[in-house]
């Protein structure tokens, strides 16, 4: 069965995301008509996970666009770098749609020659050609991972893995990050089951992830962010693996708030703690992590439970949405480039 689309494009029906913030119980998709519509859905996280981020972002610029004409390229370019001076403010923490946005800025300044029809049209093909290359990275971050874990494993049996928040088809363009090396391990046979955390607040673990691994049959359980530790020391854990949304240069890794904790009690069972993802996750000229700004979200996404107030009225929240795990505690991070060690990032983009 195929999984879930969180991203819906083509030349005829234009740009639609699936609402997250209505699943499982609802399936409804938005249509995204420019870049405050793509700004909109991303800061409310009715889309979410940084490489759906990115993509979204450069689609809602794309799909603007079409709809407009240019006199001239310095028009266009112009028009471009304030939607983009925009767009980039939407979200702070995932880096991928910063790098996606610094991309296109050299893009225009290496193509201003062009007119404003062609660089219109490229334009609008770069932000399309990115639906598929996710789609191949996160194969290729599939089978990276699977291997480096089953090599890790010692190849014996099938193997338990835990997993933190959702990086799966709703977090990309398809298939997954750190859920798609789950996949991966899942469609060899060797994945005895996978754990995966609830994820508060938001919940993109028992909202988001547990509807994808039921969706495709793949053997799995829900716990609680508090059950880890009692889940490392009495389930065999073969492997940690998480997504990203800032790699900083030294390896220190922002992700989903729980996450830091999970690496804490996984280093304490001598469990392998994995990153997964794809290359424009990692930002070399964020030096560590404690260079990451973390996206602070309203306190009642805390405080409520879908609409309805669950906390005491009265009580004030602190609502971090991601913290940062150091690489001290990150045996490998797998991008569709190889799995190499925190401190050996630069490798990944030696030519
Ligand atoms: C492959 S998704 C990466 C990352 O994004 C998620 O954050 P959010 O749901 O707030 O967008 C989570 O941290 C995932 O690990």
């Amino acid at each position: 069965m195929s999984a879930l689309q969180s991203i819906k494009y083509s030349d005829t029906e234009g740009l639609e995301i699936l609402d997250q913030l209505l699943l499982p119980l609802t399936t409804t998709y938005i249509k995204v008509h420019n870049v405050d519509d793509g700004y909109r859905v991303i800061k409310s996280m009715q889309v979410r996970g940084a490489p759906a981020i990115a993509i979204v972002g450069m689609l809602s610029l794309a799909v603007e666009l079409k709809s407009l004409s240019f006199t001239s390229s310095d028009e266009l370019i112009s028009r471009i770098n304030q939607r983009l001076s925009f767009l980039v403010t939407s979200r702070p923490t995932a880096v991928n749609l910063a790098i996606a946005i610094a991309d296109l800025r050299q893009f225009l300044q290496d193509n201003r020659l062009l007119d404003a029809s062609q660089l219109k049209f490229k334009v609008i093909q770069r932000a399309v050609s990115m639906l598929e290359e996710d789609v191949a990275s996160n194969k290729a971050i599939g089978k990276n991972g699977c291997e480096a874990i089953l090599k890790h494993a010692g190849e014996t049996g099938t193997i338990r893995i835990l997993t933190h928040c959702n990086t799966g088809s709703l977090a990309t363009a398809g298939y997954g990050t750190a859920l798609g090396v789950i996949r991966s391990l899942h469609e060899v046979g060797k994945l005895e089951r996978v754990y995966c955390t609830e994820t508060r607040p938001y919940n993109q673990g028992a909202r988001l992830t547990a509807y994808e691994l039921v969706h495709e049959g793949i053997p799995s359980s829900l716990i609680c962010d508090s059950m880890a530790a009692l889940l490392m020391e009495r389930k065999d854990i073969t492997a940690v693996v998480v997504g990203a949304d800032r790699i900083a240069a030294n390896g220190d890794t922002a992700n989903k708030i729980g996450t830091f904790q999970l690496a804490i009690v996984a280093k304490h069972f001598g469990v392998p703690f994995f990153i997964a993802a794809t290359l424009t996750a990692i930002d070399m000229n964020t030096a560590k992590g404690e260079d990451i700004e973390i996206e602070f979200r309203p306190a009642e996404e805390l405080a409520n439970t879908n609409g309805v107030r669950t906390a005491a009225p009265g009580i004030s929240c602190w609502n971090p949405a991601f913290d940062v795990t150091p690489a001290s505690h990150i045996k490998g991070i797998v991008t569709e480039k190889g799995v190499v060690s925190p401190d050996r990032l630069s490798t990944l983009f030696a030519s």
